[in-house]
């Protein structure tokens, strides 16, 4: 695909069918992760196939202020970290990226004067912060931020000695995996209860999952209700690989769920702790003839599927694809357990709905659950983006159904995390057009 504007719309046209074999872009999530622990190490590190998106680049960006320094040469990251020591007095500017915002307002505890700023008053800085403010706050750290408790923030009066500490995961799970990527450069450590109903436990698995990997010494309960991390480590610099991403591949196999044809999407480790590893089961469970040898996974299209109900925690950031599927199932689809889709990049419950709903798709919602039904989607219409990568993706996957062409505005929101996902999508077949706008 030919460079994109800086800013367009997509029109995505319906398709007859899909295929082809496409290599799943660097998972967005192990990305923030190689990277900050790399930077959180002292000598270089390799991170190999880091993923090349604006989350990516504004954690590059930040980790670069606080000192770290960081080449990137043939899709690897080569980072000499700054160890226990990020800069003081540093301004991080995050994008609208969420984990990143959250990671490195944890890991302030470590220095004194950071203030972390987004770009995206509308998106993330409306998202919740406080939780973690809490913590940081109880850890002795002097903490300003926006009302309620939102972005810009200042957190000052590190390093923090470290000890107990509690932190909900109600909200999300990123306050506690920003913790516990400070922990253990903290002199005394933290011994960290988490309050609140759990959620989003598989990120956390990835966040402990990396610590392991970095050398860091964990003791974390079962229930991850528990976890305590000894102070004055050192992150182990060394050559880390970033597996593909399960969000962003699941877009694709719901695509090539929802049409005839044959897609694979390889590169997908299958015992890869990303929950929406989860995604694959519950395209089987909708009947999807899904088959997998080694890393790559094959759907071939055109199999009746029906509805069904899950609890989509656990598999958060594929929901909204999953979505899709639900709009070509015979019956309804229902996630349960999903209210903390209402802080991501926009509401993902109700204005998911709503653009369904203009699509002529059958939605519903309750306060933590969203249910889609199958039937026709209506096309030649434009729907909004909402600045949401994961919405952006489900409307274009309904625009393959779609009666005639659907108009996405503000596609270009895709780079926050999946830049080559309408190429992605072309190469097996599909057709987009790209609106320029001002
Ligand atoms: O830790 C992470 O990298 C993430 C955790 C999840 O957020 P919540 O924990 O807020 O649900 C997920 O939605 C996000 O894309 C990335
Ligand atoms: C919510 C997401 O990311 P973040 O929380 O990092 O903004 C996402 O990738 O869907």
């Amino acid at each position: 695909m030919p460079d994109l504007p800086v800013r367009f719309d997509a029109v995505v046209h319906p398709t007859a069918r899909l295929s082809g074999t496409v290599q799943a872009q660097p998972s967005k999530n192990y990305t923030t992760r190689f990277l900050l622990a790399a930077a959180l190490a002292e000598g270089e590190s390799v991170v190999r196939g880091v993923a090349s998106s604006e989350d990516a680049e504004a954690l590059l960006s930040c980790l670069r202020a606080w000192g770290a320094r960081i080449e990137l040469s043939g899709g690897d990251a080569y980072v000499t970290g700054f160890g226990a020591r990020p800069s003081p007095d540093t301004r991080l500017e995050v994008g609208n990226a969420g984990a990143v915002a959250r990671f490195l307002l944890a890991v302030a505890a470590l220095t004194s004067g950071t203030e972390v700023v987004t770009d995206s008053p509308h998106s993330l800085g409306q998202r919740p912060m406080g939780d973690l403010l809490a913590a940081l706050t109880a850890l002795g750290l002097t903490v300003q931020s926006a009302a309620g408790g939102r972005l810009p923030v200042t957190v000052s009066g590190g390093p923090a000695l470290g000890g107990p500490v509690s932190v909900s995961a109600e909200q999300s799970s990123q306050f506690l995996s920003g913790l516990l990527f400070a922990a253990p450069l903290l002199e005394r450590g933290l011994d960290i209860t988490v309050t609140g109903h759990l959620r989003s436990e598989p990120p956390i698995r990835q966040t402990l999952d990396t610590l392991r990997r970095f050398g860091v010494q964990v003791e974390a309960a079962t229930d991850l209700r528990r976890i305590r991390v000894p102070g004055a480590q050192r992150y182990q610099a060394g050559d880390y690989r970033v597996p593909g991403d399960y969000p962003g591949s699941a877009a694709l196999l719901v695509a090539g769920a929802i049409l005839p044809g044959e897609v694979t999407v390889a590169g997908l480790d299958p015992h890869d702790l990303q929950g929406e590893r989860l995604a694959l089961d519950v395209l089987r469970e909708m009947g999807t003839d899904l088959r997998r040898e080694g890393d790559a996974v094959t759907v071939r299209g055109g199999s009746p599927l029906h509805g069904v109900t899950r609890d989509g925690d656990p598999f958060t950031d594929a929901v909204q694809v999953l979505c899709a599927a639900a709009a070509a199932a015979e019956g309804c689809t229902t996630w349960h357990n999903v209210a903390t889709l209402r802080l991501k990049e926009c509401d993902r419950i109700s204005d998911t709905r709503a653009e369904l709903l203009r699509l002529g798709v059958q939605a519903r919602e309750t306060a933590d659950s969203l249910t889609v039904c199958g039937g026709a989607v209506r096309g030649n219409v434009t729907v909004d983006g909402h600045g949401d990568h994961r919405m952006i993706m489900l409307l274009s996957l309904l625009g393959l159904r779609a009666s005639g062409p659907v108009t996405i505005t503000g596609a270009h929101h895709i780079r926050k995390s999946y830049p080559e996902f309408f190429a992605h999508l072309q190469a097996l077949g599909a057709r987009v057009d790209v609106l320029a706008r001002s």
